[in-house]
């Protein structure tokens, strides 16, 4: 038996995939560890994989595409009862990154009844319940004895939490909060599992105390009786209908008609109401946005997963499926041959793999807020929210986009549900709204940008952090790409600093000018907010490519270097290009040194041609995980397709009831009429 590098080859396979995968030059499971960022955690991902693979109950009934929304639930829990009850059979106890994989297995990537109870419910007892509030809500709710979401956007508003409508009015007399809806657009809308799964809620209201209001709080809210789970008198609750997609996930709708709870059930960690109405205010006036900060650190990495899902269908499937010829004496070629093809995917391939790398980052520095925050040290906070904020836009817009290219890599199959792109897409693309819709929170960063920029304006550039410092740095006169030996990736480094300066620099300009000419500071705010979105996407840019140059060094295996090295080659060259204007607008790179970086690009499309598939299979997903006849591991896609389509519901007999009732008569009468 040959050992070859690439882990997924098997007997039987699709021999145009086997022959791409012997040509791949570094080890896959070697790739996985870093993608996955230990060694430790990618083999446990195997081994949950295979435990799975054989165990038939936790595999799905039917193909997803054939499911009524309602089927689709039911199926759904039952799963996830069956891993609830075994999980410690499958995984670590309490390994939130071997659950998520377990979840993405089992129950897939459309949702589930607990989805929100694991991102935000409990996230948001952990950071902002007291010890005493943790002791009776937390415990319980980590062992399943209750369900709940997290409650916060309304009909009528999800970006502007200052002015959301729910009200939680303190009464001093009885020590209870009231809360209230006083319209239909102060209505809950949109929190998942909330319509018909949960039975407690985090729900973010006004609040009021003798009059004032302190703004939006965090309260702990039962809605549903623990053991009928009918609705609590005073809440109407329900489904919001079917979505885009992630419909098995119930996000709901929930109104209060002066519904009273304790005191007690305000979120206490870091702010507090004594019995006679006493306001403690928190360390850092947004410490209870915590659970958005949970989700928007850790969808980055979910968001990479998602591109590489449409990544491997599409790459897999480019090498199986042969149309045309290149040289017209040749036999037809697989469409991976085409530059076009290799254009389309590849340098999305390193998109993902440089998301992945940002997304690790990222959530290191979100455990270590975490854990100071926990200690009353809030300083990191407005970095972590900075950088979450412009990395959760930019990579859930790149993220849909690569999805869409990889679907129309696949011709007409990418259209079928066969593929299952289109709920890809439909969830992924939905992380360009949840959690701070992508302009609102790359203005978030702006902010931040343009207070870094009135530092560097005023001389005081030693102050900025480590995210900004190279604001106050001077750029060379021109970019030395190509224009130098070899310099590493220190050259485009320097040039998208360059960019990112530039940009933030005139866009911060542009603002505090039209705030001299007098404008008041929001009205120069709006007017100046497309030039600094553009910055905070620049910003964002550099630092992904920073932390791909960064992981990179500390590769150590010097085959995975290599086709590392190779992938940000083509990421830096693809980058720059698609930023290029603002390259040329100063004369920093010139249109000759662009030439030299589209030639560097198609360079290495060309080079990494041979490491496609192996990229690709490096993520390791499993067919289950998957869930693509065109993305099958074994590459047997026709006769796949075609049984797919001999299973779909409408092939269950020869002639449809619409066609007894309706066609019929319909061919028969106009028959009748011409005799
Ligand atoms: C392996 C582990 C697996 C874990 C799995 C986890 C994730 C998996 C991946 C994917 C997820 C999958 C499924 C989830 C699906 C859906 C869930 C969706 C949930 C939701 O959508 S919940 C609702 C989310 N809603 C929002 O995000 C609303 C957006 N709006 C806001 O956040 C705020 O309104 C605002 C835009 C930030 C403004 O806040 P506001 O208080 O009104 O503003 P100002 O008073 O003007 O203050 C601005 C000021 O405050 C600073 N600020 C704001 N937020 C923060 C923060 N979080 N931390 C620190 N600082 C903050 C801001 O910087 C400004 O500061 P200035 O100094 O400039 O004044
Ligand atoms: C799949 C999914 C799951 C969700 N899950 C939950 C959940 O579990 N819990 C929960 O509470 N919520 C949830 N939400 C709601 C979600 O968080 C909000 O929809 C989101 O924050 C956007 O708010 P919005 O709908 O009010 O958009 P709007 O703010 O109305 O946005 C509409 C447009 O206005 C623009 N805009 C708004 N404000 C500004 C501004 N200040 N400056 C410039 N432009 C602006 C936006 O950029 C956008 O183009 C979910 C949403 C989706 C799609």
């Amino acid at each position: 038996m040959v050992h070859h590098q690439n882990k997924a080859i098997r007997e039987g396979d699709n021999p145009d995939l086997t022959a791409e995968r012997v040509t791949g030059t570094f080890d896959t499971h070697s790739m996985a560890a870093q993608i996955y960022n230990s060694e430790a955690h990618a083999r446990r991902r195997r081994e949950i994989t295979e435990i799975i693979a054989k165990r038939p109950e936790l595999h799905d009934t039917k193909p997803f595409p054939f499911m009524t929304r309602e089927e689709k639930i039911l199926e759904s829990s039952r799963k996830l009862t069956l891993i609830t009850k075994h999980m410690n059979e499958i995984i670590e106890p309490n390994n939130s990154n071997e659950m998520f994989h377990l979840n993405n297995e089992v129950l897939g990537i459309e949702g589930h009844p607990m989805a929100l109870h694991g991102i935000m419910f409990i996230p948001a007892l952990t950071a902002q319940a007291s010890e005493e509030q943790q002791k009776k809500w937390l415990t319980r709710a980590i062992n399943r004895e209750i369900v709940g979401t997290y409650a916060q956007t309304e009909l009528g508003h999800g970006t502007n939490l200052q002015n959301l409508e729910t009200t939680a009015t303190y009464d001093v007399a009885t020590q209870e909060f009231v809360l209230h809806t006083p319209t239909i657009t102060g209505l809950k809308w949109w929190p998942g599992n909330l319509g018909k799964s949960s039975n407690y809620a985090v729900v973010v209201a006004l609040m009021f105390i003798k009059g004032k209001n302190y703004g939006p709080h965090t309260f702990m809210v039962p809605l549903r009786d623990e053991k009928t789970h009918q609705p609590l008198k005073g809440i109407t609750i329900g489904d919001i209908g079917p979505k885009i997609a992630y419909n098995v996930t119930d996000n709901g709708f929930l109104g209060f008609d002066h519904y009273r709870i304790p005191r007690t059930n305000l979120l206490m960690r870091h702010t507090r109401v004594e019995p006679d109405g006493t306001y403690v205010k928190p360390p850092h006036a947004k410490i209870n946005y915590s659970a958005m900060v949970h989700v928007r650190s850790h969808m980055i990495t979910g968001q990479a997963i998602m591109l590489s899902y449409a990544l491997t269908i599409a790459t897999r499937y480019s090498s199986v499926r042969r149309q045309g010829q290149i040289d017209t004496t040749q036999p037809e070629v697989k469409v991976l041959e085409y530059q076009t093809q290799q254009h389309r995917l590849f340098p999305y391939i390193a998109r993902a793999y440089a998301f992945v790398f940002a997304g690790a980052e990222t959530v290191k520095l979100y455990e270590r807020v975490l854990e100071e925050v926990a200690t009353g040290n809030v300083s990191l906070m407005a970095d972590l929210h900075a950088l979450t904020s412009g990395l959760k836009s930019v990579v859930s817009h790149y993220t849909a986009q690569g999805i869409e290219q990889a679907r129309m890599a696949c011709g007409g199959h990418g259209y079928s549900q066969a593929s299952y792109m289109s709920e890809i897409f439909g969830v992924a693309v939905g992380g360009c709204t949840y959690e701070g819709e992508n302009m609102v929170m790359l203005l978030q960063l702006a902010r931040y940008l343009v207070k870094s920029a009135s530092l560097v304006k005023t001389g005081q550039s030693s102050k900025l952090g480590p995210l900004v410092a190279y604001l106050g740095a001077k750029s060379d006169s021109t970019s030395l790409i190509d224009r130098t030996p070899t310099t590493g990736f220190a050259e485009y480094v320097k040039t998208f600093q360059h960019i990112a300066r530039r940009q933030t620099l005139k866009a911060a300009d542009k603002f505090f000018g039209l705030m001299e000419k007098g404008e008041k500071r929001p009205i120069a705010w709006n007017k100046s907010s497309v030039e600094l979105n553009r910055a905070s996407r620049l910003h964002t840019r550099l630092y992904i490519v920073e932390a791909f140059v960064r992981r990179v060094e500390e590769v150590a295996d010097p085959r995975l270097k290599e086709v590392l090295t190779d992938l940000l080659h083509l990421h830096v060259n693809y980058e720059l290009l698609d930023m290029s204007t603002y390259a040329l607008e100063d004369g920093f790179v010139s249109s000759s040194q662009l030439d030299y970086v589209r030639d560097q690009l198609y360079f290495y499309l060309a080079k990494i041609r041979p490491n496609a598939v192996s990229l690709v299979d490096s993520w390791e997903f499993s067919d289950q995980e998957l869930r693509s006849v065109l993305g099958r591991r074994d590459g047997h896609v026709y006769e796949n397709l075609f049984a797919w389509a001999k299973a779909s519901p409408l092939n269950k007999t020869d002639v449809l009831p619409s066609v007894d009732k309706y066609l019929k008569p319909l061919m028969e009468s106009a028959r009748a009429s011409k005799l």
